[in-house]
């Protein structure tokens, strides 16, 4: 009933936080004679200040037969005396009181136990009810929240009656009509810097963006990426995260049944587990990482940033992805545990670009994952300028040299997964079948291969992106002639098709003709398990027709100016204006874009933000809400530091792991807007996001491939308009400021 109470020295009893608990009781009692009992409604008359039947409390139905009463004391309070009474539903009198004493209540038990309820309707008439009585401890916060929630469900949204899809055709009147909200006409006027670290403004070659060649000599950490003018500029890698929050079992008290597991087998280490062998449950505060149960010496959790086993690492990831990563670390071949997914297709067919995003979706997730571009060794390794001779299949030199970079890459690639790598994307064109058995030798007992293989027909969509390649690939950064390059990437497309094998060997996805994002087909063999699944998924949804998504928050709302979080509040007087230059910026951007869309959050202030917004439909998605606060809902930083200190300490020391109680994480949060980013990776028009801050910054950190531990402390500005511009080069960033 009761856990984690200590008692001060005044007896009172104490929550972890120090702040005395008070005592919910709830009162019942139950007669399961339905037909006697029926016109008689049961009630509850106090001795405080006296036993009087005009005053008693009338007890609320919980089932046919059972009634029920509840109420807050303090743990200390004074002996409680009451009897119950039954009162007949249409006449006043008479009032049928209990036989026998009065009862007493003191500490949330009865002291006479379960005594029953005898009432004597008449001389030979007694009916009897069998009584309950049951009392937990809740915090102050507790019974906030719950007051609180209570209290907002009888509070009307002023949005409520919305349907989840709407469209409004005409400017709202009334109480929008605050004061016109004008707009330049030229939106350029607008734009601000981006951030430094961020999608760029250009065009980036994706291969440059690829792991650096370790054994080639290149460090790991930060790598060199040519840019078109073929400056060099140093781009830091997304990191592996490796700290992994714990909280420590205490042996003595925790259960063990034969169906739980030890931390080590997830590849866990835990300082304190190393001291004690204390034996780690897996646990799973609702969805999340999962944690090792409390220590009975502290009633505090306690939260501890270790470094994880890199050999065995799981996955900095909440819900699906961590159950998924767990049972692949317990169940099947070892060498499974690590995945290859080796490219396979012709040049300028969209590989690398393929290879990118798939990496961009995984890291995302919370997959360690890393793209190893085999171009990239060869140009360390051979140079830069090789023409297409090199290529030729019956050029002996050429081809043992691909060979070896090949290795080379490969071998890297399980260096690193072996360091604790989980998902590796090999890019190549190992289109021959030859190529793809020396890797299959090289992976045998260490990881397990799925071949991508993308298959275009389209000369356009070819021809684009031969002459994308011309002028990003550094391979012609020296070539001036860009005809001259054409050609000679031409020529050296034709000596990979004399001697391309499509394939059919081992564990396969095959992407024909999907990157215009209709029509097409993919088609799969031999691929199973959660995170082949994850990959097929994203790979069916994803295309290459360019089209922007504008991320914004809602205009600033009531609570935001009072520096409190969550709720559901509507907008300030500058979140009113916000919203009217909003709709103004979305008809003048998106004029031409009658398929665009318009997607809010179910809380009001995205809702009211998106109001004005004529012509496009407006969605409603529960996954686009703000972070859930729990039971600091409502708060400011300032209340939650000083109510819950240990609560605010654990979020400054781990935010993107950190779940409120009764809350959320952003881990949390990254899960379930996976189905949001599938869905902006399938639309082909435009997209309007207006959701809030915390769900912002991780739907922003997947198009930019932010990592995971920068996640939380993103800038998200408010009355900002973040333009992503999704097209066949990457991802490219724009941002306009519509308010001082
Ligand atoms: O994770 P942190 O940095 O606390 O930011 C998330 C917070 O942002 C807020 C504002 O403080 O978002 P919003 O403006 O959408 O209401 C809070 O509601 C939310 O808890």
């Amino acid at each position: 009933m009761v856990g984690n109470i200590e008692e001060d020295r005044d007896g009172l009893h104490q929550s972890p936080l120090g702040i005395p608990e008070l005592l919910y009781v709830s009162v019942k009692m139950e007669n399961p004679n339905l037909t006697l009992s029926r016109d008689l409604l049961p009630h509850v008359s106090g001795s405080c200040p006296s036993l009087d039947p005009s005053k008693a409390l009338s007890m609320e139905r919980e089932s046919a037969s059972v009634w029920e009463l509840s109420f807050v004391v303090p743990p200390n309070h004074e002996a409680l005396e009451f009897k119950f009474l039954l009162k007949p539903k249409y006449i006043d009198n008479p009032c049928f009181i209990e036989e026998g004493p009065s009862r007493v209540l003191i500490g949330g038990a009865l002291q006479d136990g379960d005594r029953l309820a005898l009432f004597r309707l008449d001389s030979d008439q007694v009916l009897e009810y069998r009584v309950f009585v049951e009392a937990k401890r809740a915090s102050p916060f507790d019974l906030a929240a719950s007051w609180r929630a209570y209290q907002e469900n009888f509070r009307l949204s002023t949005v409520r009656g919305i349907p989840d899809v709407s469209i409004n055709s005409e400017v709202q009147t009334g109480s929008e009509n605050i004061s016109s909200a004008s707009l330049e006409l030229d939106l350029e006027h607008y734009i601000v810097p981006s951030p430094p670290v961020s999608a760029s403004s250009a065009p980036v070659y994706a291969a440059n963006l690829t792991e650096n060649p370790r054994s080639l000599g290149s460090g790991s950490a930060s790598i060199s990426s040519s840019t078109v003018d073929g400056s060099v500029s140093m781009i830091n890698q997304p990191e592996t995260v490796k700290l992994t929050e714990v909280n420590v079992p205490d042996p003595s008290k925790v259960y063990q049944s034969p169906g739980m597991v030890k931390s080590q087998s997830v590849g866990t280490i835990s300082p304190l587990q190393k001291e004690d062998d204390l034996r780690g449950l897996l646990v799973d505060r609702g969805v999340g990482v999962p944690r090792l149960v409390k220590s009975s010496s502290s009633n505090a959790f306690t939260n501890l940033n270790l470094v994880t086993d890199t050999k065995n690492s799981i996955p900095a990831a909440a819900g699906a992805v961590a159950a998924a990563a767990i049972a692949d670390q317990m169940l099947g071949p070892k060498e499974h545990r690590h995945l290859a997914i080796v490219m396979v297709s012709l040049p300028a067919r969209g590989k690398t670009y393929t290879a990118a995003k798939l990496t961009r979706y995984l890291r995302w997730l919370g997959h360690n994952t890393k793209h190893f571009n085999v171009g990239k060794y060869r140009r360390l390794k051979h140079g830069s300028s090789q023409f297409a001779d090199f290529f030729r299949a019956d050029n002996p030199e050429g081809v043992e040299a691909r060979n070896e970079v090949a290795k080379m890459a490969f071998e890297d690639m399980i260096s690193w997964m072996q360091e604790g790598g989980q998902v590796g994307i090999f890019d190549a064109t190992n289109s021959s079948k030859q190529r793809r058995n020396m890797l299959m030798k090289l992976a045998e007992g260490r990881c397990k291969i799925i071949f991508l293989e993308t298959i275009c027909n389209d000369v356009d969509i070819i021809e684009r992106n031969i002459r994308f390649k011309i002028q990003q690939s550094p391979d012609y950064a020296e070539v001036s002639d860009f005809e001259a390059g054409l050609r000679d990437f031409k020529e050296r497309v034709a000596n990979y098709e004399k001697v391309y094998e499509t394939v059919e060997e081992g564990s396969y996805i095959k992407m024909i003709d999907m990157a215009s994002g209709h029509g097409g087909q993919i088609q799969v063999k031999n691929i199973s398990g959660y995170l082949p699944g994850r990959i097929v998924c994203f790979l069916v949804n994803t295309h290459l027709t360019p089209r922007p998504i504008l991320l914004t928050r809602h205009g600033e709302s009531q609570y935001n100016v009072r520096g409190r979080i969550g709720g559901d509040s509507a907008l300030s007087e500058a979140g009113e204006l916000y919203k009217k230059k909003l709709a103004k910026f979305v008809e003048k951007r998106l004029k031409s874009e009658r398929a665009a869309c318009i997607w809010t959050s179910t809380l009001q202030r995205t809702i009211l933000t998106a109001g004005p917004i004529v012509g496009f439909p407006k969605i409603q998605w529960r996954a686009l809400d703000e972070i859930n606060a729990g039971v600091c809902d409502g708060m400011t930083y300032e209340e939650i530091k000083k109510n819950m200190p240990e609560e605010y300490e654990s979020r400054n020391k781990d935010k993107l792991r950190y779940r409120y109680p009764r809350g959320e994480s952003y881990l949390d949060v990254i899960q379930r807007l996976e189905p949001v980013i599938i869905e902006l990776e399938r639309q082909r028009a435009p997209v309007v996001v207006i959701s809030h801050q915390a769900v912002l910054r991780a739907l922003y950190a997947y198009f930019t491939d932010r990592p995971l531990k920068e996640i939380a402390d993103i800038e998200m500005p408010l009355h900002t308009i973040i333009e992503i511009q999704l097209g066949v080069t990457g991802v490219e960033e724009k941002r306009y400021k519509l308010m001082d």
